[in-house]
């Protein structure tokens, strides 16, 4: 379903050339739920935005869904749904209906399809009790979920997520990753997950890969994630290990 042969993507800043990707090869079969970690400024965002066709790569190829998302932004769109927990894709003004009306009208979504989509979504994402607010006065943890539901209306089959439990509090952040998980298993949608919260990934994720300066450091399961850094028992230790390059991540003092 994803497919990254040797990508890679720089940027000149003024003379010098940043290499954000590079030599990036992995695949992604349908149906599977990826976590994709890496410290700030690793490449996680330039992977996402090279995915999703805002970024052509500068070498190598990308394909998704079978096609070439900076040639096919369009017919990517029709199979690719995207969330970017730190910003909105609804109009800030309107209602969430009215937004996911605009998405049915863009999409070109059929509009009994979108009624059977748009109910199913309100059940499980509880967005009844808001539906005609407008996205400007719903609280984080609403607007997180109608986002998802917007990234969700036309069905895509694949779901690339960047961050999006930040800021939510804990009950909220239940309800999402039940809902992602419920929707990888009972549709098959596959999940690329970015995020700084380890929590996701430890109730999530089957498959976990990690970038760092531009470059895959890891790419396996959970346990083997663990496995990495013997006598390490969390998640947090484990990847700080990867982070810093081995160094054991650093204790506070016992008392
Ligand atoms: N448009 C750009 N122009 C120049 N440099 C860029 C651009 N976009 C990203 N970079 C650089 O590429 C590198 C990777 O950035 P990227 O945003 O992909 O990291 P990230 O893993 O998503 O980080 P974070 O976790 O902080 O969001 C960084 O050094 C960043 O400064």
């Amino acid at each position: 379903m994803i497919e990254l042969d040797r990508a890679g993507r720089s940027f000149k800043v003024r003379r010098e050339v940043v290499h954000a990707v590079r030599d990036l090869s992995f695949g992604i079969a349908a149906g599977e739920f990826v976590g994709y970690l890496g410290p700030n400024g690793a490449g996680k965002s330039t992977t996402i935005k090279m995915l999703c066709g805002i970024l052509t790569p500068t070498s190598g190829t990308v394909r998704v869904a079978g096609l070439d998302p900076s040639r096919r932004r369009t017919a990517l769109a029709r199979r690719v749904g995207v969330v970017f927990g730190q910003r909105t894709t609804l109009w800030w003004d309107l209602p969430l209906r009215d937004s996911f009306e605009l998405i049915r009208l863009l999409y070109k979504v059929d509009r009994k399809i979108y009624q059977e989509r748009l109910a199913e979504l309100t059940e499980t994402l509880d967005l009844g009790a808001f539906a005609r607010t407008p996205v400007r006065q719903l609280s984080l943890g609403q607007r997180m979920r109608g986002d998802l539901a917007a990234a969700l209306l036309h069905a895509p089959d694949v779901l690339v997520l960047d961050e999006p439990t930040i800021g939510l509090d804990v009950v909220s952040k239940a309800g999402i990753r039940d809902f992602l998980r419920r929707l990888n298993a009972e549709q098959g949608t596959t999940v690329l997950l970015t995020t700084h919260d380890l929590g996701d990934i430890e109730r999530l994720c089957r498959r976990v890969m990690l970038i760092d300066h531009g470059r895959l450091a890891f790419d396996g399961t959970l346990e083997e994630l663990m496995a990495t850094a013997p006598g390490e028992e969390t998640i947090e230790d484990v990847v700080t290990r990867l982070y810093t390059g081995g160094a054991p991540p650093e204790r506070a003092p016992q008392r």
